[in-house]
C-alpha cells in the first residue's frame, strides 16, 4: 500500500517539476518574445486570453475533480453490496432478500452510472471550454493582425510570423491545461490512499521477531479494555494459565469472552495504563506479531475454510508439510476416517467457506490445521460447539497431549466446561467467579445458576 501511495505521490510530483513548471516557463519566455516581437496591446490581448484559459482550466479541472471523487467513492459501494451478498447468502435465502438485494445493486449500480455521466460530461464541457478560448484566441490575434495587414501597419509576412508565434504559445499553454488535468486525477486517487495510510494500526511490532519467550504461560494483569471507548468489555481481568494447563472461560453473550482472546491473539493492543498481558514473563505489546502468531493457535466456532481441498485446509497449518503429517493431524482430529469415506479423500473440494461439509467436520477440519501448526499455546472459540459430546472428548483429548503450552478455550456446554483445569466465569467484562469445577459446583453462586445446554447427563 506505501509503495503505491509513494508511486502517485511520485508521479504527481514528476508532473509538477518535469512538465507544469517547464511549460510555464515555456509560455512566460514566448510571451515575452511576442510582446518584444509585435507590440505590447496585442501581447496584451493575448496575455487576457491566456489568464481566461489558465482560470477557466483550474475552476473547470477542480469541478471535474468533485465529480471523479463521487464517482469514485460510488465505485466502491457496488463491489461491497456484491462482497456483502456473498458472504451472507444463507440469511438472504432464508429471508427471501433476493429481490431486495437485487434493488440494493441495482440503486448503487444506477446511482455510480449517473455520477459517471455527470463525470464525463464534465470532461467534455471543459474540454469545449477550453477549446473555444483557444479558437478566440487565435481568431481575435489574427483578425487584429490582418487588419493591420489590411491598413498597411504590417507585412503579410509578419502576418504569418504572427499566427507563428501565437501557435508556439498556444501549443504549451494546452499542454499545461492537460497536465494540471491529469496532475488533479492522480491527486484524486493519492487522496484515497492517504485516507486508508491514515487510518490508525491497532497493531505495531515494537520488536524485530526472536524474542526469547520463557514458556507458555499466560498472565493477565488487570486488564481493562474498551473497543469505543465508550462502553466497557474488559474491567480489571486478572488471571493466570499456567504452562500445560487449561482454562475454559464461561459466561452469557457479551460478558467479555471472546475480547480476553482478541487480546490475547493481538488483534486489539491494550493501552499502557489499562493492565498487562504476558506470556512467558513478556509483555505481549513487545512479541512482534509474527511471533504471537507462531505462538498462538486459534480455532473459532466457525472457522473459516478455502475453497480448495482439504488436504490443502490441513496443510495451511505448516506451509510444505508432508501427506503424513496431514494425516496424522487429521487423525487427532477424529476426521481421517470421515475424509477417508469421501470419494476424493485428501482431494475433496470443500467448496467457498468450506460450504460443502457440515459445522462439525469444518471444525474438525480447522482443529486439524490447527494441530499441524503445532502452537504452544490453544484458543478455542467454542470449536467443537457442533460435535457430538464424544467426539469432542476424543478431540480434546488429543488437543491436551499434543499442546506444551497452555490452552484456553471459551466453553458453552458444561462437559466441555468441565474437561478445564479451572474455570473463570465472566460477567459484564468482570470474572465475577473461579475454580475447578467441583469447587464452582459446590458454591452454589454464578457458575451453578448458569443454564447450560444439557448435552451430558451426567454432568448436569
Ligand atoms: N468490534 C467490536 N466493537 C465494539 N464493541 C464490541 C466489539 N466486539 C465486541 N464488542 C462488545 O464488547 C463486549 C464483549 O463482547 P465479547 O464478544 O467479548 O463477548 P462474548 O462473551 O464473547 O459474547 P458471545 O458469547 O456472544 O460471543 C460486548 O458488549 C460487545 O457488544
Amino acid at each position: 500500500m506505501l509503495d503505491r501511495a509513494r508511486t502517485a505521490i511520485g508521479s504527481s510530483l514528476e508532473l509538477l517539476i518535469f512538465n507544469m513548471v517547464p511549460t510555464c516557463i515555456d509560455i512566460l519566455v514566448a510571451l515575452v518574445v511576442f510582446c518584444l516581437k509585435f507590440d505590447w496591446t496585442l501581447g496584451l490581448i493575448i496575455f487576457v486570453f491566456m489568464v481566461a484559459y489558465v482560470t477557466a482550466s483550474v475552476v473547470l479541472t477542480n469541478w471535474k475533480a468533485k465529480l471523479h471523487r463521487k464517482m469514485t467513492e460510488r465505485d466502491l459501494i457496488t463491489p461491497q453490496i456484491l462482497a456483502d451478498c456473498l458472504l451472507n447468502y444463507d440469511a438472504i435465502k432464508f429471508f427471501n432478500g433476493e429481490e431486495h438485494e437485487a434493488t440494493r445493486y441495482r440503486d448503487a449500480y444506477q446511482e455510480y452510472q449517473v455520477s459517471e455521466r455527470e463525470f464525463k460530461r464534465s470532461l467534455s464541457i471543459l474540454r469545449l471550454v477550453l477549446g473555444l478560448i483557444l479558437c478566440l484566441e487565435l481568431l481575435t490575434g489574427s483578425t487584429i493582425a490582418a487588419l493591420r495587414v489590411v491598413n498597411g501597419e504590417i507585412y503579410p509576412s509578419d502576418f504569418v510570423m504572427f499566427i507563428t508565434y501565437l501557435a508556439q504559445l498556444l501549443d504549451p499553454l494546452d499542454r499545461l491545461g492537460s497536465f494540471y488535468q491529469a496532475f488533479i486525477h492522480s491527486l484524486v486517487h493519492t487522496e484515497n490512499l492517504f485516507k486508508l495510510l491514515a487510518k490508525p494500526t491497532d497493531v505495531k511490532d515494537r520488536n524485530p521477531p526472536g524474542l526469547t519467550i520463557g514458556n507458555g504461560e499466560i498472565v493477565f494483569e488487570n486488564v481493562s479494555f474498551s473497543y469505543d471507548g465508550l462502553c466497557t468489555a474488559l474491567s480489571e481481568v486478572s488471571f493466570k494459565v499456567p504452562e500445560g494447563s487449561s482454562v475454559a472461560l464461561v459466561g452469557a453473550s457479551g460478558s467479555g469472552k471472546t475480547t480476553i482472546f482478541r487480546l490475547l491473539c493481538g488483534s486489539y493492543t491494550l493501552d499502557n495504563d489499562k493492565g498487562r498481558i504476558l506470556i512467558g514473563g513478556q509483555d505481549i505489546r513487545n512479541i512482534p506479531q509474527s511471533q504471537l502468531m507462531e505462538l498462538i493457535g486459534v480455532v473459532s466456532q466457525n472457522p473459516a475454510l478455502f475453497d480448495e481441498s482439504i488436504g490443502y485446509n490441513i496443510g495451511y497449518g505448516k506451509f510444505g508439510s508432508s501427506p503424513e503429517e496431514i494425516k496424522a493431524a487429521a487423525m487427532s482430529a477424529s476426521m481421517h476416517d470421515r475424509i477417508m469415506s469421501f470419494p476424493k479423500g485428501y482431494n475433496t473440494e470443500v467448496g467457498g467457506f468450506g460450504a460443502q461439509l457440515s459445522g462439525g467436520e469444518r471444525q474438525r477440519i480447522a482443529i486439524a490445521r490447527m494441530l499441524l501448526k503445532d502452537p504452544r499455546i490453544v484458543c478455542l472459540d467454542e470449536a467443537t460447539s457442533a460435535l457430538d459430546t464424544s467426539t469432542e472428548k476424543e478431540i480434546q483429548d488429543a488437543i491436551k497431549s499434543s499442546v506444551q503450552g497452555s490452552l484456553l478455550f471459551i466453553a458453552h456446554r458444561l462437559s466441555t466446561a468441565a474437561s478445564a483445569d479451572y474455570i473463570l466465569v465472566l460477567q459484564n467484562g468482570k470474572i465475577v467467579e473461579r475454580g475447578t469445577y467441583t469447587e464452582l459446583l459446590q458454591r452454589d453462586g454464578v457458575f451453578s445458576s448458569m443454564s447450560f445446554p444439557s448435552d451430558n447427563p451426567d454432568l448436569s
